[in-house]
């Protein structure tokens, strides 16, 4: 199954929550992206050259952890999960997600994982995983997700909206939700309420209905 959606929609922790419902792992394609764009501000690539950039994630192979409590990405022994959500990394990475090459290299570690999952992202029930069998799509306003990831971090909820609007737009080619996919606002809901509507929602696509 796919659960896919815009920028802090809440995709990991649903997605953590139906996977351990279900008692399967999930997989989060922005952990890969995000680990690409570490490498190439590491190896100081300009983010906009495919070929620099390409150069730094075949110097770095990686292994993406599925826990279902939350995933984790390696290289080698050290865990770059903790870097993975910085400012630096979220104001690059969607520069490096157009970069069809980087796409393939994401897509291509996905595609290896043995099924049953969840996929999350933005282009899992589009593009990667276009036969899953049950698919969502996650949205909520970007002040409802600016207040909610203000939580988790020192900045202020305007410059959050700020930045999570200006990801909307450059990530928005790859975003669009499936045409059979069941959208949900999750602006009125909590946690547990957006997982139990998934949770409905694969009961009724196993029912057939
Ligand atoms: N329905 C909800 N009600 C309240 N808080 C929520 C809800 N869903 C998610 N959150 C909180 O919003 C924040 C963002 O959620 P999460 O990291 O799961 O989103 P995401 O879509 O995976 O983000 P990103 O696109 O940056 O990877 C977290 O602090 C999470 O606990
Ligand atoms: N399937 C995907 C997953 C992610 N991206 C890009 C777009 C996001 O800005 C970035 C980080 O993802 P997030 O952690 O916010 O889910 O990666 C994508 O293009 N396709």
């Amino acid at each position: 199954m796919t659960i896919d959606g815009v920028a802090a929609s809440g995709k990991s922790s649903v997605s953590s929550g139906v996977a351990r419902a279900l008692g399967i792992p999930y997989l989060s394609s922005g952990l890969l992206y995000r680990a690409a764009t570490l490498f190439a501000l590491e190896d100081h690539a300009d983010l906009s050259d495919q070929g620099a950039v390409l150069a730094a994630l075949g110097t770095h192979p990686v292994r993406l952890e599925p826990l279902a409590e939350g995933n984790r990405v390696w290289q080698n022994g050290r865990d770059l999960t903790p870097e993975l959500h910085s400012t630096r990394v979220d104001h690059g990475v969607s520069a490096i997600a157009v970069l069809p090459g980087v796409r393939a290299w994401v897509n291509e570690q996905l595609r290896q994982v043995p099924p049953p999952f969840v996929a999350e992202g933005r282009d899992m029930g589009t593009n990667v995983f276009p036969h899953a069998g049950a698919k969502f799509y996650l949205t909520a306003s970007p002040r409802v997700r600016a207040r909610r990831r203000a939580q988790e971090r020192p900045e202020d909820v305007d410059a959050i909206e700020a930045a999570l609007i200006r990801r909307d737009d450059l990530d928005r080619v790859q975003s669009a939700p499936a045409a059979d996919a069941v959208v949900i606002d999750t602006g009125p809901l909590d946690l547990d309420g957006v997982i139990g509507k998934v949770l409905a929602g694969v009961q009724r696509h196993r029912a057939g209905q």
